[in-house]
C-alpha cells in the first residue's frame, strides 16, 4: 500500500510535483533511511497498519535508526507550506484502472507541545491533539480527480511508483523545537488505516529589522508589567519566556548586553521555570532583574524604524497578562520597576530570598551592587547616593544614559578583578607548597652543535633558498644584545639547515632542540622574555568579541603591543616592540606568493640584514577559515564581496558563479544545474561542494568568503558531513526587503544576461530563499554566529556596517596565527613554519 517518503518536499515546481526529485526531500520519516536507500516507491515493507500492531508508529522516535544523514529529519518554518511525498502504489483512480479505486481519506497530526527530549510513546491513534487540513480537497469515490491521496499527476505512467503529494499550512505562531507528526491514510475504510510518522524541527523566523522595534516594544512591557499570574493560569510563563527567547534571537550580538553572565543568568531561570512550576515566580523576578537597566532590551539594537502598525504577536488571551503601565518607557525601569510580588507557597528554601539574581554576591558580586533597585538601599551605599543624588534615568539624556552605564560597567569589571585576585590570593594560601619551575633558557648551544631537525611538513616557498647562516652572523653584535643574538643565529642556522635537502634531516638527529621553552617574563633573556611578553598580551586579546566596535584604526594590546590595520598595505601588523632594543622587529600578516599562503611573518634580524634575511618565517592558518555570506537574491551579497576582497583579501566564492560556470563548461550536469536555475531551485549539495572544494584547492588561501551558500538544509548537512577540516567563522546575513530586491534584480537583469533574472525566476527564487534558507540563517543564529547587517542603504553605507563584522574576524585571525607562530619560536617546533 503506501507509506510517507518524504516528510519535507520541495513541490514549488511542476516538474517536482510531477516526477521524484531526491534533491527536492529534505526530511524524511521515522527509520526511513533503509527505505530511502531503496529508492522511491520500492518495496521495503515501510507500509505501516498501526491496527494490527497496537502502535500508532511503525518504529520509536528514540530508535537509533530513526534519522541518520541520509534521511534526516525535516526542518520546518512557522508558516510553511509542508508538502509531503509518497508512491502512489496502483492506488489511484485514472484511465489506465478506473474510478472506484478506494480512498477513504488522509488526516495529518501533531502533537502539541515539542518535544523536551526524543523519547516517550506517541499519541494513540485518533488521538493526537492537533491535526491539520490537507490542500488536496477530499478525494470522490467514482471521479477520476486526482484529489486528496491520489494527487499522483503522473501515475499512468508509472503506477506504482508514482510521485504523490499533498501540502498543509503550519501556523504561523508555532513555538519553536521538535514536534512529532502523523500522516494516516484511510484505504478501504476508516478501519483499515496506514499511518507514517515523523519529527520536524521547528524554526522561528528570524526576526526582520522591522520587527525588532516590536520586540524591543514587547521586552520594555513585561519588564515592566507587575501583573500577578492567576495561579491556574499557565500561560503567562510561557508568553514571557517566547518574548525574550524572540529578543536573544533578533539580537545574535547581544549589542548591548554586558557580557557578565547576564545571558547565560537568564537562560537558566528560563531553564529553571520550565522545570519547575512552583518556583516560576522567582525565576521570573530573577530574569526581570537581570533585564532591568541593559540600553540594549530598550533602544541599542532596534535601531530600525518603529512600526507601530505592526501588531504584538501574541494572542489575545496571553496579552492580557501583560498589562502594558500606561507610560511604558523602558528607561525608567531601573527606578519604577518592582518585581513580581512573590508566591508563599513557593519554593520553600528560597521564600524569603530576595529577588535578586541567585548569583549575584556570588559569581558576580558586583552585580548585585550595581543593579540594586530596592528603595532602601545598603548602608554603605547610602551615603554615596545622598552626596551624588544621581538624576533619575529617566530625566537622562541618550548621552548621559550612555555615560551612566558605562561607569556601572566599569565598577563592576573593577569588582569582578578584584573578586578574582582575591580568589588568586586565597588559592595561594591553600598551596603554600607550590613552587615555581626554574625555567631552561633557549638551548642555544645544542642547537649552535647540531642542527635543527626541521619537520617541515608545511609548504616551502619554491625557488627560494635563504641565506646561510654565516652571512647574517658578520656584523659583531652589541654585547648588551649577545643573548638574544645567539637566539637569532639559532633560529637562522635551523632554517638554513631546513632547507638541504631531506636526507640530512634525521628526524632522531637533535631531539634536544625540540624540549619546549616556557614562556616566562623571568628569564634573562631579553628577546625570549620580550616574545613571553608578546605571547601573553596577545593571550590576553586572542578572544576579541565580535561585538567590539572598532572605531580606531589602531588597537593596543597591553602597554607595548600595537595592532595597526592601516600600517602596511599588508593590511594588519603587530609592532611588538620597538626596533632599536631588540633584533626581533615585528610580525605582520603577509601573502606568501611563492608559498601561495596568507600568514604571519616573523621578521627578525638585524637592521643591516638585507629584507629577506629579516624575514624568517612565516606561518599560515592551520585551518581554513570561512565567512558564509547570505541573503536574498539580489540582496547584494556579490557587491559586498567583492569590498570586502578589496579591503581584506580574502578569497571569494560564489556557489552561483561557480555553478554557473559549470553548467557553461559542458560538464555532464550542465541540463541539471540550468534547470534548476531557471527554477530557482537549489542544485544537489554534492556538485555544488566539489566545485567549492576544488576552487578553494586551487586558490591555496585560507580565508574565504562563500557566498550564497549553505543555501539550503542539503547544503548545510553536505557541508557539516564533508568539510570537518574547515571552520566556520560566522555568517553575514544582507537583510533586504523583498520590493527592493526584486527593484534591484530586474535593473541588474536588463544587463547581467542571468537567465533567472526576470520576474518569473525571481519569485521563485524569493520562494526558496523565504522557505530554504531562512531556516539556515536561523540555524546559525541560534549558535550565535549570524552578522546580521541590514542592506537597504547605499553600497558603502552598507560595506560600513560589513567591516564592523569582518574586521574582529581578521583581528582575530592574525592574533590566533601570530600566536602560533610566538610558540612555534618557543618551542623550535619548525614544523609549523613555512620558510620564505
Ligand atoms: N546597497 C545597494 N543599493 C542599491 N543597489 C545595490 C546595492 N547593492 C547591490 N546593488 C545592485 O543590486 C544588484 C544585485 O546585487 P548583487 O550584489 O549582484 O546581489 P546578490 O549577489 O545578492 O544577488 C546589482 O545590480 C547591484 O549593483
Ligand atoms: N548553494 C547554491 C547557490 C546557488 N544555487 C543556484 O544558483 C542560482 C543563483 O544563485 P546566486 O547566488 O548566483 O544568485 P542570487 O539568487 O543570490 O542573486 C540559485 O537560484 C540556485 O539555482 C544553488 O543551487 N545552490
Amino acid at each position: 500500500h503506501s507509506w510517507l517518503e518524504c516528510t519535507n518536499y520541495d513541490a514549488s515546481s511542476t516538474s517536482n510535483q510531477e516526477y521524484w526529485s531526491a534533491a527536492a526531500c529534505t526530511g524524511y520519516a521515522r527509520c526511513g533511511s533503509y527505505q530511502q536507500s531503496h529508492g522511491f516507491g520500492i518495496d521495503t515493507g515501510f507500509d505501516y497498519r498501526p491496527l494490527l500492531h497496537n502502535k500508532p508508529c511503525q518504529c520509536s522516535k528514540d530508535s537509533p535508526n530513526a534519522y541518520s544523514a541520509s534521511a534526516p529529519m525535516a526542518t520546518y518554518v512557522p508558516g510553511q507550506k509542508v508538502c509531503l511525498a509518497y508512491p502512489a502504489k496502483n492506488h489511484v483512480a485514472a484511465p489506465c484502472t478506473n474510478q472506484y479505486i478506494p480512498d477513504t481519506g488522509v488526516r495529518i497530526f501533531r502533537t502539541q507541545h515539542p518535544a523536551s527530549n526524543l523519547t516517550g510513546d506517541d499519541p494513540a491513534l485518533h488521538s493526537w491533539p492537533v491535526e491539520y487540513k490537507h490542500l488536496n480537497g477530499p478525494h470522490q469515490n467514482g471521479v477520476v480527480d486526482y484529489k486528496g491521496f491520489q494527487h499522483c499527476p503522473k501515475f499512468c505512467e508509472d503506477k506504482g511508483r508514482a510521485l504523490c503529494s499533498m501540502c498543509f499550512n503550519l501556523e504561523k505562531d508555532i513555538a519553536p523545537g521538535v514536534y512529532t507528526f502523523q500522516w494516516e491514510w484511510d484505504f478501504n475504510s476508516a478501519n483499515d488505516v496506514y499511518t507514517s510518522c515523523w519529527e520536524a524541527r521547528q524554526f522561528t523566523m528570524l526576526t526582520t529589522h522591522r520587527r525588532k522595534s516590536v520586540i524591543v516594544q514587547q521586552m520594555a512591557d513585561i519588564i515592566q508589567s507587575q501583573a500577578m499570574p492567576e495561579a491556574d493560569n499557565e500561560h503567562w510563563w510561557d508568553a514571557r519566556v517566547k518574548i525574550i527567547q524572540e529578543w536573544l534571537r533578533a539580537n545574535p550580538l547581544r549589542i548591548g548586553v554586558p557580557e557578565d553572565g547576564t545571558i547565560e543568568t537568564i537562560m537558566q531561570q528560563i531553564s529553571r521555570g520550565d522545570k519547575y512550576v512552583h518556583v516560576r515566580v522567582k525565576a521570573w523576578n530573577h530574569i526581570v532583574t537581570e533585564l532591568q537597566g541593559i540600553p540594549g532590551v530598550c533602544e541599542k539594537f532596534a535601531t530600525a524604524e518603529a512600526s507601530p502598525e505592526l501588531p504584538i504577536e501574541l494572542p489575545p488571551e496571553k496579552q492580557e497578562l501583560l498589562q502594558i503601565p500606561e507610560d511604558n518607557n523602558c528607561d525608567q525601569s531601573e527606578q519604577t520597576i518592582s518585581p513580581l510580588p512573590l508566591n508563599t507557597n513557593e519554593d520553600p528554601q528560597e521564600s524569603n530570598v530576595q529577588p535578586v539574581s541567585p548569583f549575584r554576591g556570588k559569581l558576580r558580586p558586583n552585580k548585585a551592587k550595581t543593579l540594586h533597585h530596592d528603595s532602601n538601599p545598603p548602608p554603605e551605599l547610602q551615603l554615596s547616593n545622598q552626596e551624588t543624588k544621581p538624576k533619575p534615568i529617566s530625566q537622562m539624556s541618550m548621552m548621559e544614559r550612555q555615560q551612566e552605564w558605562l561607569r556601572k560597567k566599569a565598577e563592576k569589571a573593577a569588582a569582578e578583578k578584584l573578586r578574582q585576585q582575591q580568589e588568586a590570593e586565597k588559592e595561594l594560601t591553600f598551596q603554600p607548597s607550590l613552587i615555581k619551575k626554574q625555567i631552561p633558557t633557549k638551548p642555544v648551544i645544542e642547537a649552535e652543535k647540531a642542527p635543527s631537525p626541521p619537520r617541515l611538513t608545511r609548504l616551502k616557498s619554491a625557488g627560494r633558498q635563504r641565506k646561510q647562516s654565516s652571512n647574517t652572523t658578520k656584523t659583531a653584535p652589541a654585547t648588551s644584545k649577545s643573548s638574544s643574538r645567539s637566539l637569532l643565529d639559532t633560529v637562522k642556522a635551523e632554517l638554513a639547515a631546513s632547507t638541504q635537502p631531506s636526507t640530512q634531516l634525521e628526524p632522531s638527529s637533535t631531539p634536544s632542540i625540540t624540549t619546549p621553552i616556557i614562556p616566562t617574563t623571568s628569564t634573562t633573556d631579553p628577546t625570549i622574555a620580550y616574545v613571553s611578553k608578546a605571547l601573553e598580551a596577545i593571550n590576553n586579546t586572542a578572544i576579541i568579541s565580535s561585538t567590539t566596535p572598532l572605531t580606531t584604526a589602531s588597537r593596543k594590546i597591553g602597554d607595548d603591543f600595537h595592532y595597526d590595520t592601516t600600517s602596511s598595505d599588508t593590511k594588519g601588523r603587530y609592532q611588538l616592540q620597538d626596533p632599536t632594543l631588540f633584533d626581533l622587529t615585528s610580525m605582520y600578516r603577509k601573502k606568501d606568493k611563492y608559498a601561495r599562503c596568507d600568514g604571519v611573518a616573523l621578521q627578525m634580524g638585524r637592521r643591516e640584514d638585507t629584507h629577506q634575511e629579516q624575514l624568517i618565517a612565516m606561518a599560515g592558518a592551520l585551518r581554513h577559515k570561512v565567512l558564509f555570506v547570505l541573503g536574498g537574491p539580489g540582496a547584494g551579497k556579490g557587491t559586498q564581496c567583492a569590498k570586502i576582497v578589496a579591503e581584506y583579501g580574502f578569497v571569494h566564492l560564489s556557489a552561483g558563479d561557480l555553478l554557473r560556470a559549470e553548467r557553461a563548461s559542458g560538464s555532464e550536469n550542465g541540463d541539471m544545474i540550468d534547470r534548476m536555475i531557471r527554477e530557482g531551485a537549489i542544485v544537489p549539495v554534492k556538485v555544488t561542494l566539489d566545485l567549492l572544494r576544488k576552487a578553494m584547492v586551487d586558490s591555496g588561501r585560507d580565508l574565504f568568503l562563500i557566498d550564497g551558500f549553505p543555501r539550503n538544509y542539503d547544503n548545510l548537512q553536505g557541508w557539516n558531513d564533508e568539510m570537518t577540516d574547515v571552520d566556520v567563522a560566522g555568517v553575514l546575513f544582507y537583510d533586504c526587503p523583498e520590493d527592493e530586491m526584486e527593484k534591484r534584480l530586474l535593473e541588474r537583469g536588463k544587463t547581467s544576461g542571468r537567465t533567472d533574472d526576470n520576474i518569473d525566476a525571481i519569485r521563485k527564487r524569493f520562494t526558496t530563499y523565504h522557505e530554504s534558507t531562512m531556516p539556515i540563517i536561523e540555524h546559525f543564529a541560534e549558535q550565535n554566529k549570524v552578522f546580521h547587517i541590514l542592506a537597504i542603504s547605499t553600497p558603502d553605507e552598507v560595506f560600513e556596517e560589513t567591516k564592523k563584522a569582518i574586521e574582529p574576524i581578521v583581528q582575530t585571525h592574525l592574533v590566533e596565527t601570530t600566536q602560533r607562530l610566538l610558540n612555534a619560536v618557543f618551542n623550535n617546533d619548525w614544523a609549523t613554519y613555512v620558510v620564505t
